[in-house]
């Protein structure tokens, strides 16, 4: 299935190393989202990674895969997201692993089916941002630095503020939104309903659901209708 982001609102990010039973997973895929992602920062595995893209293949909604690690990078994804930390204190997450990647299976990688990711990782307790070494501590106008070369100098298709865990500071996400002409902002971190959903959803252009799926399940799904035109 061909599959364009642009007009993603809403996203629902699940983690494989996580447990999601079968109504929640319906419950997910059917809830109007505009695409579900695979995808956590530990744990995630080959085995784990397969078993929830068959479950979620049961469903039309459009499923991506966002790798954290090349070892769990499973064929049959409709996308594969490529996170770039850009605040990263280590070249490797910027470009190192990747290019790892590039250099061992160039000839596997479907190239067409790639879309890099520039991370801006702003919660210090984060797993990804200690995974990733990231200075999680920039001011509005070093975020939207950061938002502007992505975005101006790279070329990015996707600018990806990440709180994962915690409500971010909606000031520094609406800086970030406002330095941006081309990317598309994703925004992820602490959205558990439809009222914080309309928030973030106002300085972004995609909000990304993932924790609340797994403490309250009916405010997370409650997120879709509150951030997209209800359907006829
Ligand atoms: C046919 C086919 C598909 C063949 C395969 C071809 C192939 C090998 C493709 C790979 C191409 C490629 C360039 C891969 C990149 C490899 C790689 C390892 C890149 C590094 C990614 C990275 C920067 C990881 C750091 C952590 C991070 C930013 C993860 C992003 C996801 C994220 C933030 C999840 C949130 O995690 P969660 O657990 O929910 O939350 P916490 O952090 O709070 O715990
Ligand atoms: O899990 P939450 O806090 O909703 O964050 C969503 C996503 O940005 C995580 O990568
Ligand atoms: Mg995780």
């Amino acid at each position: 299935m061909k599959q364009t982001i642009s007009t993603w609102r809403h996203v629902f990010k699940i983690d494989p190393d996580r447990n999601v039973d079968d109504a929640a997973l319906e419950a997910i895929c059917l809830s109007g989202t505009d695409a579900v992602m695979i995808g956590g920062s530990s744990g995630v595995t080959y085995d784990n990674t397969v078993e929830l893209l068959s479950r979620v293949r049961q469903f039309e909604v459009p499923c991506v895969l966002e790798v954290s690690s090349l070892e769990a990078v499973v064929p049959g994804f409709d996308l594969y997201m490529i996170p770039m930390v850009l605040n990263t204190k280590h070249p490797d997450w910027l470009i190192g692993h990747h290019a790892r990647a590039a250099h061992k299976y160039s000839y596997l990688i479907p190239w067409e089916q790639l879309i890099p990711e520039g991370y801006i990782i702003l919660n210090p307790d984060c797993t990804a941002a200690a995974v990733s070494e990231a200075n999680a501590a920039l001011t509005e106008s070093e975020a939207a630095a950061y938002a502007e070369i992505a975005d101006k100098l790279l070329h990015l298709p996707i600018v990806y503020v990440e709180y994962s865990g915690m409500f971010g500071n909606l000031d520094l996400v609406s800086a970030v939104y406002r330095s941006l002409s081309g990317s598309q902002l994703f925004y992820g971190g602490g959205i558990k309903d439809a009222d914080s959903a309309r928030l973030a959803a106002a300085v972004c252009d995609t909000i990304v659901v993932g924790n609340a799926l797994y403490s309250d399940l009916k405010q997370a799904l409650s997120t879709v209708a509150a951030v997209k035109p209800s359907r006829v």
